[in-house]
């Protein structure tokens, strides 16, 4: 009997769910893909003309106008697979009045990189606590991948990781494409934290580099940051993982360096001075790194993980300390 083509729900949209839908779209596996986000001008848009005002403009939409909706329980209704998109902080607001019972049978996917404010848990741990989503239900995207080079079709590489690394293969299998290959992994926790902890070190670097310190100090940064957040992961979740792999070492390398970055961009304009209420509103874009390190900071005290830099960012960040002078103390603790 011939398989029925999956039916895959994107729920965001901003620059990233547009990567995704792009990504899926441009996959050969016949699927369905159905696209929900809150702002129903965009939506409008998207219908007659095929292209996202706001995220990635130049991308063309393929999914059917049909498919593309703001009312998030007849989108998620529709799907087999529910592909999460929608910033950390915002994804209690977005999922609100979606029960357990919506979500029920179906394979969740996560390619937020953050922690969802007030519960600090991870996406994988919020999604079994608070809607009831088993463990090998569930898959992380993750890895060195900017929505702007997706746009341009730049060769690029995502982690998939799931309990059931079947189902991660599966997966890999309905997004991959010519410029796209997959790597799968098991290491949900693992994925998941390192994509937080990235971003928080890319705020680091883009404070550096916005209080004048140059590129000789930003590899000694990313070096202890590196080190910094293997111990994390180690005493979070123990396993044999290597650290180099894209997953982790990749992400930190690209969110760190990249002119695309948005925790960068807003750490930059901290360290020349800007207050956190103006950096983002400059930005049109969101640094899941701000939220992340607040969450962090609290998930930290049970593990008690010696992380200097994080405790740079957070005191800049929630404890207005000066960047100049808490990147001066922290100089002092790099090796
Ligand atoms: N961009 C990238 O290259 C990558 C991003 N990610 C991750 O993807 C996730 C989404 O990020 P990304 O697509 O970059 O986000 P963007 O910064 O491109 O877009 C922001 C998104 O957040 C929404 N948003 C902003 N404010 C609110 C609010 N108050 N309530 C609800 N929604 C809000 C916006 O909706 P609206 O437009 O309606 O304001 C928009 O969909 C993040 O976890 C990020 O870390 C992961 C890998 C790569
Ligand atoms: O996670 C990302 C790229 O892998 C996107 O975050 P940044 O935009 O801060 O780099």
């Amino acid at each position: 009997m011939q398989k029925q083509p999956k039916k895959i729900a994107v729920i965001g949209g901003g620059s990233w769910a547009t990567a995704n839908i792009k990504m899926l779209s441009d996959n050969a596996t016949p699927k369905e893909i159905y696209w929900w986000m809150r702002n129903p001008e965009a939506v409008e848009h998207i219908h007659k003309f095929r292209h996202n005002p706001n995220y990635l403009s130049s991308v063309e939409i393929k999914v059917p106008a049909e498919n593309i909706s703001t009312d998030i329980k007849y989108i998620i209704s529709e799907a087999d697979m529910v592909l999460l998109n929608v910033p950390a902080a915002f994804l209690k607001e977005a999922l609100k009045g979606i029960t357990p019972d919506d979500l029920r049978g179906k394979k969740i996917i996560s390619a937020i990189k953050g922690i969802v404010p007030d519960e600090n848990q991870i996406i994988g741990e919020f999604l079994q606590q608070h809607c009831m989503i088993p463990a090998r239900d569930i898959i992380v995207i993750s890895g060195p991948c900017h929505a702007e080079e997706v746009a341009l079709e730049k060769l690029s590489y995502l982690t998939i990781a799931s309990q059931d690394t079947e189902l991660a293969a599966e997966f890999a299998g309905m997004i991959s494409n010519r410029y796209l290959k997959t790597i799968v992994s098991d290491d949900i926790y693992g994925t998941e934290y390192a994509a937080v902890l990235k971003n928080i070190y890319a705020i680091a670097s883009g404070i550096c580099h916005g209080v004048g310190y140059g590129d000789n100090f930003q590899a000694v940064l990313i070096s202890n940051a590196i080190k910094e957040l293997k111990n994390f992961l180690d005493a979070v979740h123990p396993i044999d993982r290597d650290i180099k792999e894209s997953a982790y070492l990749g992400d930190l390398l690209v969110t760190a360096y990249s002119q695309f970055s948005r925790n960068r961009t807003f750490g930059n304009m901290i360290g020349k001075g800007y207050t956190v209420t103006s950096a983002q509103l400059e930005m049109n874009m969101v640094a899941e790194g701000y939220y992340a390190i607040n969450c962090l900071h609290q998930v930290n005290k049970q593990h008690k993980v010696a992380m200097p830099i994080c405790d740079a960012v957070y005191s800049i960040l929630y404890q207005k300390k000066s960047p100049v002078l808490e990147m001066k103390n922290l100089a002092e603790k790099l090796s």
